[in-house]
Order: structure tokens, then sequence, then C-alpha cells
């Protein structure tokens, strides 16, 4: 697991931390981490270090300090540094002192063309961790007069650090390296998407970090929680996955949930609606019937796919939710909740309910998101004492108690029609095999976004195709956890 962490406890940790090293350790340290990956970008995009050239865009705080020292440290290995001042009276008097000692350049902002134009690299030291809003105009125009690829220095300038949030110009960064730890801004939203690759550079600051504020889930931690079946297991054991999905109108969400459930590992799927027939059409191991009433036995349910938002879906849910077992409640299910919250009452309260809106049923159930999505999502999961999964390019799944897990996409590809009936599947099975919901939703989650990545291989996909990838993407999984 990778913790993020806000910027009030990065602060908090960096001012512990500050009382016992000398001045200006903790900046050397985080910009000799610039330095370094700025030699990589050089000789990745302009052939080696030596001789090539570097802009350096300066801000008023310690984030153009960064930059600057960094130049320094350039100098050093050759490469030829121009700093150009946004703000020169509140520069950072020690990193242009020590950048100017080591023979770069000065300009400011207003002669910067030449520079930019000649850069092999740009350095973004606008604005960091204080940053509030866009970018202002000035540093707007230089940003928007780039052409090289963008190094950005703990932060892309102009992204909010907290939501990730992007509200006008901001920098769209080639890499980032931040310092200590991530923050929200380089996993969620838009903000991960400016980040480019992120590197974090330990400056000691790591120590003194209390617990993460979210968390994002590795391939082995995955891999570690799927569950693997043993000598004692049988398929009762392993979880019966209840699937109350689908209709005449959408058999498709049946099949496609159904299926996810069948293929995530669970000992057995029973179906319960009317698209019986199509089910077992492709999925002969499923054992259907047509109605929640006479399925029998499960050890949690899937509820809601394609069941449609009328009388007969709001009897399942109601049925599904007094069952006393784990729910994953999707799609229409989570209309009928927003619609008629007395349904709320069916629950038995002990019971786990695992709710997976994408942003318009969120709307729907709890308000509109607001720019910060975590905690809208984190609202959400303690006013319905639920598991809240919003899903998206970032998914952030959110356990009443506050805690936060994020999964970010390796690509758009899952995007398709019926791909959210297979997150539910997924879910499903894992909570049917008893693994802690909270964690289920986020392993699901993940395994979904890499079954997409696995099945698209850069071409488009149907949602069958998530399904038929889950084996691979469970392989995968399983394989970190060998290797570490
Ligand atoms: N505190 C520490 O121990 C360390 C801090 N470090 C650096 O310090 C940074 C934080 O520095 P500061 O708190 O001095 O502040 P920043 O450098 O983040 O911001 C400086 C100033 O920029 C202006 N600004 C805010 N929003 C802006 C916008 N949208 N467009 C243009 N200008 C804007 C504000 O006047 C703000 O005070 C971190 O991101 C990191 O780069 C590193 O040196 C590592 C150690
Ligand atoms: N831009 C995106 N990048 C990556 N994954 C996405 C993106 N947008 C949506 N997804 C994922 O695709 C799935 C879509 O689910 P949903 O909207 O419920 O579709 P459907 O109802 O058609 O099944 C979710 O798992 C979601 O996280
Ligand atoms: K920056």
């Amino acid at each position: 697991m990778r913790g993020v962490w806000t910027t009030e406890a990065v602060r908090a940790a960096e001012q512990r931390l500050m009382a016992t090293v000398p001045e200006g350790t903790l900046m050397r340290r985080a910009a000799f981490g610039v330095a370094g990956q700025a030699a990589r970008l050089l000789t990745e995009h302009a052939g080696g270090v030596s001789g090539r050239r570097v802009a350096l865009l300066v801000g008023a705080g310690s984030n153009g300090g960064d930059a600057l020292w960094a130049g320094a440290f350039l100098r050093r290995r050759g490469v030829g540094v121009t700093a150009v001042l946004l703000n020169p009276e509140r520069t950072h008097a020690e990193g242009l002192a020590a950048l100017r000692r080591a023979g770069g350049r000065v300009v400011e902002a207003g002669s910067a063309g030449a520079a930019l134009t000649a850069a092999d690299l740009v350095v973004d030291g606008i604005v960091g961790l204080s940053g509030k809003g866009p970018l202002r105009p000035g540093a707007a125009e230089l940003v928007a007069a780039v052409t090289a690829p963008v190094l950005a220095v703990d932060m892309p300038s102009g992204v909010d650090p907290d939501t990730g949030a992007v509200d006008g110009p901001a920098v769209r960064a080639a890499a980032t390296v931040t310092f200590g730890c991530r923050k929200p801004v380089h996993v969620l939203g838009a903000g991960a998407v400016h980040s480019g690759t992120v590197h974090v550079v330990e400056i000691g600051v790591e120590r003194e970090l209390p617990e993460p504020d979210m968390v994002l889930l590795d391939a082995a931690d995955v891999g570690a929680a799927w569950p693997v079946p043993g000598a004692e297991d049988n398929k009762y054991r392993r979880g019966v996955t209840g699937v109350a999905a689908g209709s005449a109108t959408y058999p498709g969400a049946a099949v496609l949930a159904s299926g996810a459930a069948v293929q995530g590992g669970t000992g057995m799927v029973r179906y319960a609606g009317t698209a019986a027939d199509a089910v077992r059409a492709r999925w002969p191991e499923v054992v259907a019937t047509g109605s929640v009433t006479d399925a029998g036995r499960v050890q949690a349910w899937v509820v809601g796919p394609g069941v449609g938002t009328g009388g007969a879906g709001h009897d399942v849910l109601e049925h599904v939710l007094s069952a006393g077992v784990p729910v994953c409640a999707d799609a229409d299910a989570i209309t009928l909740l927003a619609r008629d919250p007395d349904l709320w009452d069916a629950r038995d309260p002990d019971t786990p309910v695992v709710l997976t809106p994408h942003e318009g049923e969120f709307a729907r159930l709890a308000g509109e998101i607001g720019p910060d999505r975590v905690a809208a999502v984190r609202r959400a999961a303690e006013r319905f004492r639920s598991i809240v999964l919003l899903k998206g390019h970032t998914t952030v799944i959110a356990h009443p108690d506050g805690r936060v897990l994020v999964n970010l996409a390796r690509s758009a590809w899952p995007a398709t029609a019926g791909s959210g009936d297979v997150l539910s599947g997924l879910i499903g099975s894992l909570l049917a095999a008893g693994v802690d919901p909270w964690l289920a939703a986020g392993c699901a989650a993940y395994v979904h976004d890499l079954a997409g990545d696995l099945a698209a291989e850069g071409a488009p996909i149907g949602a069958s195709a998530m399904v038929e990838a889950v084996p691979d993407a469970l392989r995968t999984v399983r394989a970190a956890t060998v290797t570490g």
C-alpha cells in the first residue's frame, strides 16, 4: 500500500523535521532529487546532460527555491541553466545566490522568450503546496509558450494541491518530483493527469508522517487479498454470490455481472431474475432462477445493474437488503435508493453495503460532488453507513470511518457500456468470500482496471472483453505477491 497525505499533514511533518536539521538541508535534498530527474529527462529527450539547456520557471516561494537549487546542481553537470523570475523581489534569496555562483543566467519574465525557445527541458518551480487557484496571468502566459517537456517541482503549478482540481490554466508535466510522499494532487482527477510520472524523493519528512489520509493499493496488495482456495475448501466455503441484475430489456447487465463473479473466483454464482436464459446460455456454470425469493442461500448479493427502477426492481432491492448478507448495490439500485430512502429501512444495520455510483448516480443519491471528490465520497459513506465507491478515471472508495482508498486508472478504455456491471460482479465475488468490504471494493477496482488495460492492448474494447481478461489480471497481481 502506498500512502497519500494532505498538505496539512505534510506541513506539520516538515515543521517537526525542520526543528531537527540545519536550515536549508531539506531544500537541498529536495533540489538534488529534482536535478537527478531533470538529468534523466534530458538524457531521454535530448540525448544527454552536458551541453543541454534547462529553463527554470521560478515563483515567489520555496518551490522556486527548490528549482533554483536544482539549477545550481545541474550547472555542475555542464547544463546551461536560465532562471526566469516571475516575482523578482520575492525570489528565494539563497537559491538565487546559489544559481548565480554556479554560473546560471537570470532573466525576468518579460525577456524569457529566447530561453524558453532554446530549452530542452523546463522546470516548473512556479508554485508548490501553498498554491491556490489556477496559474495567474503572467505565469499562464509563460507556460503557454513552453514547447519542451516540463518537470514539475513537487506538483504541477495551477492544480489544487489537496483536490487535484484544475479550474483554469495549469502546468501539464511530463514528470513530477515530489518530496517525502505523494499528495492528493498526484492521484486525484485532473491533477493525476497533469502530474505525469510521479517520482517520490525521500528527504526525511516521510519518517514524521502520521497515518495516511488515503491509500493506493499495489498489485502485490491486491494479489495478497484476493482469495485462493485451499485443500479444505469447497464451492460453498469459497462463497456463493447472488446476482440480482438484468431484465428482459437489459439482459446483458445480468450476463456481465454474473460472468465477472464467476471469473472473480466465487465458488458458485446464483442468478435471480428475468434474464436467466441469457445468463445460462453464456455462463452454464451459473445456477439461475427467475426470482430472488427462490434463489437459495448466498453469502453476498450484487443488485441493481439493469433491474430497472420500477416496482419490480424496488421489491428485488428490498428483499436483498433484508437478506442479512453483504450487498453491492449498483446502477438502478442506487437510483432506487435515491428516490425512495425508506428502502434503507429494509437493511439489517449490521450488514455491509457497498454502493458503486458513477457521477450521475452519486449526484442523485448524495448531491453534487463539487471540486473535492474525496470529501464528497467521505460524507456519503458516513451518511449512508456504507462503503461508497465513486467511479471515474480516479476511483475513490470511502469507508464510513473516514478511510479512503484511491485507484488511479491505467487508461480510459474501461469507460465503456457494461463496464460497471463487471465491477459489481467482481465486488460481489469478494464479498461472498468474506473479504473486508472496503478492501474488496479497492481490490475489485484495481483488477477491473487492469483487466480493461490487458484486454485493450491499446485498442478499444467492450465490457465482455474485460470479463474475459479477469483471469489474466488475477495472474498478474498474484505474480506480484510472489516477486514482492
Ligand atoms: N517546507 C519544507 O520543509 C520544504 C518545502 N519545500 C518546497 O516548498 C514548497 C512550498 O513552499 P511555500 O510554502 O514557500 O510556497 P509555494 O512556493 O508553494 O508558493 C509561493 C507563493 O506563490 C504564490 N501563489 C499561490 N498560488 C499561486 C498561483 N496560483 N499562481 C501563482 N502564484 C501563486 C503565493 O504568494 C505563495 O505564497 C513545496 O511545494 C516544496 O516545493 C521543499 O523545499 C522541501 C522542504
Ligand atoms: N475516464 C475513465 N478512465 C478509466 N476508467 C473509467 C473512466 N470513466 C469510467 N471508467 C470506469 O468504467 C466503469 C464504468 O461504469 P458505469 O458508468 O457504471 O458503466 P455501465 O453502467 O455502462 O456499466 C467504471 O468502473 C469506471 O470507473
Ligand atoms: K511546481
